[in-house]
């Protein structure tokens, strides 16, 4: 059964096309990221599937339904970017007016559990860190006990304590053969926690597969270097090395393996300045990938 299925979907504000002829469907019970660079089109693609946002064209179904039939039937969870929560209010009873609701809600103590706020159920929400926000949008978001969970972005304001700890209640809520999609910028976060990553980019699906043939086709860094009037003949074969961009004297390697890469590159003799290492820069990968096709 498909939780969803984007069949020949559009989105266009004024002359800007925010999503083009998206064809997706995404089996219930798996974990899939939507990954792209900012203005991709991740969040027009979810506002689409929740209902919020009406496609130009094509047509969007979440457990063959239409998006408004579902989420009014409670059978969809969202964590939005933003959205304020009322001041005023504790975390309990924020997280107990969402419930009631909903015609089948979890139970209040599970929600607190699985979002980490017991311990922060009796405070105020305005007096709560960017984190623990992040942590009552998600209660807020499993509140009604949803089969599928949409998150944007959910971890954008949280330290790697944090990141952790969210993504693990997360696979506690998914055990029972729910179905989650979520955005992120970052490949490691695809890779850690989604089964499937659709990887888009301007609008369009650029590539699509296990986290594992992703990384492989994007590499998950980049390895760069003056490398001035040195031969450059070889460094494609450096271990992880995936594509070799001369650009003047700078030498920029994609790899799936930057250390790896890094040890052999001193290794060959060449004299090697100026050396950066960074992360996968998804925009620039992916944007060759769609040029060299
Ligand atoms: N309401 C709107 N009016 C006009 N243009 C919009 C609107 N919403 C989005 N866009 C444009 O559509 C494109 C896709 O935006 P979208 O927010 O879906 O991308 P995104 O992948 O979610 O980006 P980010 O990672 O920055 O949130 C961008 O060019 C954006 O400027």
């Amino acid at each position: 059964m498909n939780a969803i299925a984007f069949t020949g979907v559009s989105k266009s504000y004024g002359t800007v096309r925010a999503v083009e002829a998206l064809d997706v469907t995404i089996d219930a019970g798996s974990t899939v990221a939507l990954l792209g660079p900012n203005g991709a089109g991740k969040s027009t693609s979810i506002g689409m599937l929740l209902g919020l946002v009406r496609p130009t064209a094509g047509e969007v179904r979440v457990f063959g339904e239409t998006p408004d039939t579902a989420v009014k039937r409670g059978q969809v969870g969202a964590m939005l970017q933003d959205g304020a929560l009322v001041p005023g209010l504790t975390v309990r009873e924020v997280v107990s007016f969402v419930r009631s609701m909903y015609p089948e809600p979890m139970p209040l103590e599970r929600i607190l559990e699985l979002a980490n706020l017991t311990d922060i159920a009796g405070r105020r929400v305005d007096r709560l860190s960017g984190g623990q926000t992040q942590r009552v949008r998600f209660a807020i978001a499993i509140a009604g006990a949803p089969r599928l969970l949409v998150l944007d972005e959910p971890t954008a304001a949280m330290d790697v304590e944090s990141r952790r700890s969210f993504w693990a209640s997360m696979r506690d809520y998914v055990n029972g053969g729910r179905t989650i999609l979520f955005a992120t910028h970052y490949l490691e976060e695809a890779d850690e926690n989604a089964d499937r990553v659709i990887v888009i980019a301007r609008g369009r699906v650029v590539a699509d597969g296990t986290p594992r043939q992703i990384k492989a086709m994007v590499g998950t860094g980049t390895v760069q270097f003056t490398i001035g009037d040195q031969p450059t003949a070889g460094l494609d074969a450096l271990p992880g090395v995936h594509t070799v961009d001369i650009r003047g004297p700078i030498a920029q390697l994609r790899t799936t393996d930057p250390d790896a890469t890094v040890q052999a590159l001193y290794a060959t003799g060449l004299r090697v300045t100026g050396l950066e290492v960074k992360g996968a820069d998804l925009e620039d990968a992916f944007v060759s990938l769609t040029r060299d096709r």
